[in-house]
């Protein structure tokens, strides 16, 4: 501070309702001499004089740290954003303190310093360097971040990497609420870095985030849900045990198959978990809602087909609700016949030739309308049950009604052979007539012969046996090779690896699908021509000059143009993936003018091999985001009410609730006899 009629130009005048306005300006220190050091004159608290007494150090009690509190809340955090919270805990003794440990974490890190200075005003000077050492210790990530962003190494910011799995140690998990949120502040700061960090990479994603507020009346604080009258819009309720019992029982009638007795005998003994396996409790997926109307017209349908309907009739009467083009009626019509065929003799292999079938043709040509219309047919047959349909990914299977081939044959991640397999499989298999694996562009040649190995074990033939697939009578493979291609392996179309007698036998097995359909009538992008044709040049490596203009112009500025509210994005990253998510997430409630709830959230199905690291603080909780159900350790949930969401594990194939399958979260049911870490008061 300085007179006001010495002041240079780089002086700052004091606000107009400061008291030294027309007589001071305030002095900016312009090198290091320029720094004085600020005096503090009496005492910093009222307890100050009980304090000294105590001899060898200050004691932190809750007297003190609440009036200690009192002044850094004071000091740092405007009374408008104070006064809504402090209302909020008028009965609570050490009101400042937890009011101070809610605020500070959402200050500038500078005024956290700040903060953390005022407080050393109480010690004396040894105390003060031990704990300025401790500090420079702890903030040096901040530090860090804030000086050199530019520097960091961004392949480093990648959270698909799973090298920080080992880092996370067991801690005490019995946190309160007011740590929580003081976590939750601290993880929204590490977001804002990521955000800033993939800025860099991808302007549009930096347009989409906002920057994290200060602390407002409305900001997080927990939610005391039996009494809360806010439940009724944030759609979070306890519900009644017996409720959730009975949903349970439902849920896992609807997971067993019909040999109930052998699922605790599978699960007992038989596969390993894996990404894909999760709920190899489950039997295959078949239509759930069958309402009376749709029941009568399935028997007013069966009784114009007669009793011994043909392949031709058929089509014709499943064509009246699947529409089918001429080269699809074909190869529905081709598949009927054998499945008609073989009915007096499914399981004779003597008596009839195996049909291997390969169906391919460019995204939107109908490939998938193929087994819709097979199901269909052979429900009305009465012989639903004799198909089934597997696909390599949770997502590409229930686009199907299906399973992944993991877990109909009971497959492991690391795809161990096995020499038998439970009588729930066995019995599963035994009666297949038709099977149909689709997406086959991401299979590759070893999994081609671990699913015929596996077929042949289910269905219960010796190892000598010749028969492929275990003697099935009809195997389709369906897809397109210019989609995604196997995760790891070569496609089915390329050369074995070198020394891979697994591969060398996949290809045998391939070069076996000697038939090959080609679907080519465009019923996706029918009605745009035009961008059908970009997408044929796209295909061929071909695109013109206007093309690529063309896909340019396409490209978004930022997250939040309403259009892309509930699209699916494809992301190479983990960490762009959550980026999206919280981004869109704080964008969909924003808009609807509704809160987001956050919950330390545990996953159920974990498959870390360490059990001992499942525990955590609350802030490596909170800035840990899912990374599949790869995750070992419990993550952060965040919700919305009616936000879209998607399904990250097998959890009822029978409902469609697998891996990758879409929905709408539209609440949140608590566990009322879950175990809680979270303090209520
Ligand atoms: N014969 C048809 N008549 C009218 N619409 C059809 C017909 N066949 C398919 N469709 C529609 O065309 C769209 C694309 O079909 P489908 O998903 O079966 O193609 P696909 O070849 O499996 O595509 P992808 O390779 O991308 O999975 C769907 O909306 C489907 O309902």
């Amino acid at each position: 501070m300085r007179d006001k009629q010495g002041a240079a130009t780089t002086d700052l005048d004091f606000d107009a309702a400061h008291p030294r306005y027309t007589t001071h300006v305030q002095h900016l220190a312009q090198k290091p001499a320029h720094v004085a050091t600020v005096t503090f004159k009496g005492q910093l608290t009222q307890f100050q004089e009980a304090e000294d007494a105590i001899s060898g150090g200050h004691p932190a009690t809750e007297a003190i740290l609440n009036d200690v509190a009192q002044i850094l809340l004071g000091l740092f955090v405007p009374w408008h954003d104070l006064s809504a919270i402090l209302s909020q805990f008028t009965s609570q003794e050490n009101i400042y303190s937890i009011v101070w440990t809610i605020a500070q974490p959402t200050l500038a890190p500078h005024n956290r310093e700040f903060a953390a200075n005022i407080e050393l005003l109480r010690k004396s000077k040894e105390d003060c360097q031990a704990d300025a050492k401790l500090r420079a210790w702890t903030h040096l990530d901040d530090d860090f971040f804030d000086r050199q962003i530019v520097d960091l190494d961004q392949g480093s910011f990648d959270s698909d990497s799973d090298e920080h799995d080992d880092d996370f140690q067991a801690q005490s998990e019995n946190f309160t609420a007011e740590t929580l949120i003081a976590a939750y502040h601290t993880i929204r700061q590490v977001w804002s870095r990521e955000s800033t960090i993939t800025a860099h990479r991808i302007p549009a994603l930096a347009r989409g985030t906002t920057p994290g507020r200060n602390i407002q009346h409305f900001n997080p604080r927990p939610i005391t849900i039996p009494t809360s009258s806010a439940n009724d819009i944030l759609g979070v309720r306890f519900l009644p045990p017996s409720v959730l019992q009975c949903w349970e029982r439902r849920l896992k009638c609807l997971a067993s198959t019909k040999d109930n007795a052998s699922i605790a005998e599978q699960q007992n003994s038989s596969f390993q978990l894996d990404d894909f396996d999760q709920d190899i409790g489950d039997g295959f997926l078949q239509p759930m809602l069958v309402d009376s109307d749709v029941f009568h017209s399935l028997q007013d349908r069966r009784f114009q087909l007669g009793e011994n309907p043909t392949a031709a009739s058929l089509v014709s009467s499943v064509g009246q609700d699947i529409p089918l083009n001429s080269k699809q009626r074909l190869i529905v019509q081709k598949i009927l016949a054998e499945a008609l065929a073989c009915a007096d003799h499914p399981y004779d292999s003597s008596r009839r030739k195996q049909l291997l079938l390969c169906i391919t043709g460019e995204g939107g040509t109908g490939k998938s309308q193929i087994p819709k219309a097979i199901v269909a047919a052979m429900d009305l047959l009465g012989r639903k049950d004799e198909i089934m349909l597997m696909a390599p990914t949770g997502a590409a299977a229930d686009t199907i009604g299906g399973n992944t081939y993991h877990t109909s044959l009971g497959i492991s991640i690391n795809r161990l052979q096995k020499s038998s397999m439970g009588s729930r499989v066995r019995s599963l298999w035994a009666h297949k007539t038709i099977m149909f694996i689709d997406e086959m562009s991401m299979m590759d040649l070893t999994m081609l012969s671990v699913v015929n190995n596996h077929c042949r074990i289910a269905r219960s033939l010796d190892r000598s046996s010749t028969e492929l697939f275990g003697g099935l009578p009809v195997v389709i493979l369906m897809g397109d090779f210019f989609q995604f291609p196997p995760v790891r392996g070569p496609a089915l179309w390329k050369e074995p690896r070198d020394g891979n007698d697994e591969d060398v036998n996949g290809q045998m097995i391939w070069h076996q699908f000697k038939q090959v359909i080609i679907l080519d009538e465009q019923m996706r992008q029918s009605e745009d021509p035009s961008f059908h044709s970009l997408l044929t040049r796209a295909r061929r490596a071909a695109l013109t000059q206007r093309d690529v203009d063309r896909l340019n112009s396409k490209a978004i500025s930022s997250l939040l143009e309403p259009r892309l509210e509930c699209a699916t994005a494809i992301t190479k990253l983990n960490s762009i993936r959550h980026l999206i998510n919280r981004t869109q997430i704080e964008h969909f409630a924003i808009t609807r003018s509704q809160p987001i709830c956050v919950f330390p959230a545990e996953h159920s199905r974990i498959k870390t091999k360490n059990a001992t690291k499942t525990r955590l603080r609350a802030e490596d909780l909170l800035q840990q985001p899912d990374q599949g159900t790869k995750i070992p350790f419990p993550g952060l949930f965040l919700y919305t009410r009616n936000m879209p969401a998607v399904i990250l594990t097998n959890i009822c194939s029978r409902i469609g609730q697998v891996n990758g399958a879409l929905g709408t979260v539209v609440g949140v049911v608590l566990d009322p006899t879950g175990k809680s870490s979270f303090s209520r008061k």
